[in-house]
């Protein structure tokens, strides 16, 4: 079993991947952490609970982190995820407190709890808490397992031509934590924009249970109008889940190991995570990062339908 921390901003593919978290045996959600992203910290750190209270997952802490970059203003991404970050839905009101003290000191306290190589963090928001986390304690880089982040693109960009939201909304903490020395799987826009919800993905998620699969189902129809009126898209990319489904079944996700940076220099090309495919694909030991290529489209949905079944007892 894989004991995971999400750190997100939920936002509706960061929901996704809350709900196959927790709906996979293979995985042991310890705790998400949340930061400003997708919307401002309190809605997301709200929608974060109010999702977890959705699937009955009360047991799982919930700690707010860093509710802005280190050195820039906030974005949200309102025109995408709507006013409360979860628009197209009714939540139920979270049952479980906030849980108190800061997320970056639950990450740096959790991790040098546990046993070496035990924990693997899963960002799928703006990388500000991790970056703060490994400046104040520098040992959670030895001691996490791995970092597997929803964020980049080494041919695709969202928020701008060359950028995408995550890494751009705080490029200098992207900087910190791509340039550890723990391994790094970067599931960029690449991947992501081949995780379509199509009509017929979304009825069979829909039709999977009577609680989360309308849930589901409601937050993809708010996604999917979003996603054609601001990116042109005719299905909209859950991108988040990817990161889990990765790590639930490594096959799901093909990745390519390759030199991976990020530009943090003002202008064209900020917050660009600029990945070097030349040449023969380094090894492990000579490279701590890689990029991920291919989904399997059809496994990757299984997974999601299936979590959504396991938790609703309908599987
Ligand atoms: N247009 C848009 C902006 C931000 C996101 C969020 N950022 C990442 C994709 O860029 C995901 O984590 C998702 O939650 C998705 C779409
Ligand atoms: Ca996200």
């Amino acid at each position: 079993v894989r004991n995971i921390i999400l750190d997100s901003d939920p936002g509706h593919d960061d929901a996704v991947a809350i709900l196959l978290a927790l709906g996979n045996p293979a995985i042991n959600l310890l705790g998400v952490t949340t930061i400003g992203g997708n919307q401002s910290l309190d809605k997301v750190t709200y929608n974060a609970r109010a999702v977890l209270e959705k699937a009955g997952a009360t047991d799982i802490p919930v700690h707010a982190g860093c509710d802005r970059p280190l050195l820039r203003p906030l974005k949200v991404a309102a025109s995408v995820h709507g006013d409360t970050g979860l628009d197209g839905v009714d939540l139920p009101v979270p049952t479980r407190p906030l849980d108190e003290g800061h997320a970056v000191n639950w990450l740096i306290d959790t991790i040098m709890a546990s046993e070496p190589k035990s924990i693997t963090l899963v960002p799928t928001g703006p990388l500000t808490n991790i970056a703060l986390a490994v400046r104040m304690e520098p040992r959670i880089v030895e001691r996490v397992r791995e970092v597997v982040l929803m964020g980049g693109g080494y041919h695709v960009g969202n928020s701008s031509a060359v950028a995408e939201f995550n890494i751009q909304t705080d490029p200098e903490a992207a900087h910190i934590v791509f340039n550890e020395s723990w391994p790094v799987t970067m599931v960029g826009l690449d991947l992501t924009h081949q995780a379509l919800c199509t009509p017929e993905v979304q009825r069979r998620i829909r039709a999977a249970s009577d609680n989360l699969g309308p849930f589901v189902s409601g937050l993809m129809d708010f996604f999917r109008k979003a996603y054609a009126a601001n990116q042109d898209f005719v299905d909209p990319p859950v991108h988040d889940p990817c990161t889990v489904a990765y790590l639930i079944d490594p096959n799901v996700v093909r990745t390519r190991r390759c030199p991976v940076d990020v530009e943090t220099h003002d202008g064209l090309t900020l917050g660009m995570t600029v990945a070097d495919l030349r040449g023969p694909e380094p090894s492990a030991e000579e490279c701590h990062t890689q990029v991920a290529t291919k989904l399997d489209f059809d496994g990757f949905w299984n997974l999601v339908e299936d979590a959504i079944r396991r938790i609703d007892g309908t599987l």
